[in-house]
This record gives C-alpha cells, structure tokens and sequence, in this order.
C-alpha cells in the first residue's frame, strides 16, 4: 500500500507580507506541511526567499515531532547551487530539502559554506550529505528530464544515498498558477510500481479538477499552491485533495 495523503501547500501562492501568519494559518486548517518554494533567479526565471526568511516563518509554525510529521518544511530548492546553502537551511528550520537533478548535475563549482569551492557533487554525494546535515533528502525532476534518470539513484544499496522523496515536477519550475501537465503523470506511474513506499510527490497545477488523476498514477505528497491560497475555504480543499488521494492508497 502507497503512503498516505501528505498536502502541502506551496506557500508561492501566500501573502508575502503576512508569511508567518499566513503558514501558520494553513497548518492550522488542516494542511500537513509546507512547500516552500525557494527560487534563485538562475536556475528558474524568478525569485522568492532565502534561509533568512525560512528562519522567520519557522518561529510561527511548530516543528515537526517525528519524520514527515505535520508541520514539515518541505523546501523545494529551485536554484543552481543545491549543495552550497544545505547547512543554512538546515539553521533555518528545514526538514527535507529538495533539490533538482538537473542542478546537481550542472553545476561546475558549488560554494560550501566555509567559502571554499567544490567538485561537482554528484546526486547520490548531496543525498548523503543532506542526510548527515539531519534533514531528509528530495529530488526533483523537470518535465524535461527522464524519469530512467532517477532508476540508478533509487536502486543504490547504500541507505544514506537514497532519497526519501522523488518530486515529479507537473509544470515548468519558476511559477504558480500554471497548467498541469497530466503528460508527467507516466512517470509517477513507474515509480509507484517499483517502489510501493516510497513519497511520491507531484508539484504544479494540482486542484480539486486534477487530483484524481494525480492520485490514480500513485503520488501521495500533493503540492498546490493557488488551488489552496486563492479558495474561499482553504480547508476544505485541503481536506477534498487528501480524501481524493487517501480513496486510491489501498488499489496502488
Ligand atoms: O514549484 C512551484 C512552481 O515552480 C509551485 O510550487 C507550484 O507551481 C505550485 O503552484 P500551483 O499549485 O499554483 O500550480
């Protein structure tokens, strides 16, 4: 059986200038954690926040007590340096720090925090060092990117360089409010039929109109983001995405 329904709203779509209030608030009618989006303006065409503003938000929302538990930080790195501001998220509250293949792959010299530059880091090297950093460890792909990409990373014997998370990306990295692309939903599909327990978590355009879909293919993490913040009643989307996915968990 797949795991249960875990939302998280993207808090992309939040008041930016009542943040804190406005996390606080989603947690508190009934979402499961947080999808913060961060953006660098290099590795997606816009910016959001840095470390300094997931430090502030995390003073209005309660920690985690146990692993994936409520009030989870899922921090979506959009940027193309993902090794570089591990140990500053870490600081800043971050439980699971999500990073995209094709960064991990591109980037030539990654900063540590130290100042000095590093060598390529190859996934499985960031997934581990994620880990020891005590957060668990995401990894996103574009709608570009191959799912078989992600085959030789889940299958690695060593447990420290496993992700606990795959995100399949349902629109073009860098905005909200954007078309979801049912063209991913293959991939979800393929990953749920080899890895039953694994979090599956699908990110863009998500809503009451898409969630079924989402949900057939085998993703059990569902960010949405204007879906939630742009409803009258937030909590009861959230609650109608987590009873769509929670209606599949016992067929997949
Ligand atoms: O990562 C993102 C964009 O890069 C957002 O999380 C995503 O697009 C959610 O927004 P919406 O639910 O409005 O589509």
């Amino acid at each position: 059986m797949s795991p249960p329904a875990i939302i998280a709203p993207s808090i992309l779509s939040a008041d930016f200038a009542e943040l804190g209030r406005a996390c606080s608030h989603t947690i508190g009618q009934g979402a499961d954690w947080l999808h913060v989006d961060i953006m660098d303006g290099h590795f997606v065409p816009n910016m959001t926040f840095g470390a300094p503003v997931v430090t502030k938000i995390r003073s209005h929302v309660n920690p985690p007590t146990e692993a994936y538990g409520k009030g989870t930080f899922d921090c979506h790195m959009m940027i193309a340096e993902p090794k570089r501001w591990v140990q500053d998220f870490k600081k800043a509250g971050c439980d699971l720090y999500c990073f995209h293949y094709e960064a991990a792959v591109n980037s030539t010299a990654a900063v540590t925090p130290s100042g000095t530059s590093d060598e390529k880091t190859s996934p499985k090297e960031l997934i581990r060092y994620i880990h020891e950093s005590g957060m668990q460890a995401g990894i996103a792909i574009k709608p570009s990117t191959s799912v078989d990409v992600l085959w030789e990373i889940l299958e690695n014997p060593v447990k420290e360089e496993v992700p606990d998370m795959v995100l399949i990306m349902t629109v073009e990295p860098g905005f909200g409010g954007q078309s979801f692309m049912a063209s991913e939903l293959p991939k979800v599909t393929a990953l749920r039929k080899k890895y039953p327990e694994l979090h599956i978590e699908v990110d863009g355009g998500l809503s009451e109109k898409t969630i079924d879909q989402a949900a057939d293919a085998g993703a059990n993490v569902i960010v949405a983001g204007s879906a939630v913040f742009g409803a009258a009643d937030p909590g009861e989307v959230i609650l109608k995405l987590r009873e769509a996915v929670n209606a599949r968990r016992g067929k997949l």
